[in-house]
């Protein structure tokens, strides 16, 4: 899945590629500079192709109807209960009635890039043990019972044993992962220790490197 961040820029052509790339879907979402508007444009942009489009929900002004899914993180890592339930709550208290809960899925985000916007933004305790991230991850399928659990390292390519491990612990919930993809190498090793993997950044600095992912994971590559 490409994540697409609504602040940065990027051309028709580099959308039309990204879109008909075969890739699984589209995530709209970043975790700072995103408006309404923004969102907006970015939406009805991807909405020209077929393949899904999903919202991964990060601000409550910048909730747009028209998605096919809204993928909303809860951090567990953090200690600013706001990041876990209280934007959460406002959320809900705000649109009530016109939430389309049938679409709604939360996230458990685990969030392990210390330098990234979204710990900075989050207070997130980035820095932890294998044993405390499986342990958090558990706490998302078991007790929490959440449909996804979020490895997030944006920025930087993450520990594939650690992923393995978390992967292994899961009984219902699929693992996301998500971070310093940069290539198919990576993104061939991310995806055989995770269920589903999320390229990022690399689409605003080198394109076909981005693209050439989803060939690498879906097995078709040259
Ligand atoms: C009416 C309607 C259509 C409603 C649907 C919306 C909905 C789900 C309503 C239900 C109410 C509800 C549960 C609302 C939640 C609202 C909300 C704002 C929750 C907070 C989410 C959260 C924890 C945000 C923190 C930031 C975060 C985790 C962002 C995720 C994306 C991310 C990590 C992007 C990476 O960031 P990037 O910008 O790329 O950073 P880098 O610089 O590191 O690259
Ligand atoms: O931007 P990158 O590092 O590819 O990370 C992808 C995604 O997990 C960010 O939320
Ligand atoms: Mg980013």
């Amino acid at each position: 899945m490409f994540k697409l961040d609504p602040e940065k820029e990027l051309s028709e052509e580099a959308l039309e590629a990204l879109c008909m790339s075969g890739s699984d879907a589209i995530m709209v979402g970043g975790s700072t500079g995103i408006t309404y508007e923004n969102t907006v444009d970015l939406m009805s942009r991807v909405r020209r192709f077929e393949l899904p489009c999903v919202q991964e929900v990060s601000d409550l002004e910048a909730v747009v109807p028209g998605f096919d899914l809204y993928l909303t993180p809860m951090v567990l890592n953090t200690e600013d209960v706001t990041w876990i339930l209280e934007r959460h709550r406002q959320g809900i208290e705000r649109y009530g009635y016109m939430i389309p809960w049938e679409l709604v899925v939360p996230e458990g985000y685990i969030v392990l890039n210390p330098e990234a916007a979204v710990a900075k933004l989050t207070g997130a305790k980035a820095s932890l043990t294998e044993d405390a991230i499986a342990a958090y991850a558990q706490i998302a399928d078991k007790l929490m019972s959440l449909p996804i659990v979020y490895l997030e390292y944006s920025g930087i390519f993450g520990e594939m044993d650690t992923v393995r491990r978390v992967r292994r612990g899961l009984e219902q919930a699929r693992l996301f992962y998500g971070g310093g993809i940069t290539g198919p190498s990576q993104a061939i090793e991310a995806a055989s220790a995770a269920d589903t993997v999320i390229v990022g950044n690399i689409i605003y600095d080198d394109l076909e490197q981005a693209l050439s992912t989803v060939a690498a994971v879906k097995g078709t590559a040259e």
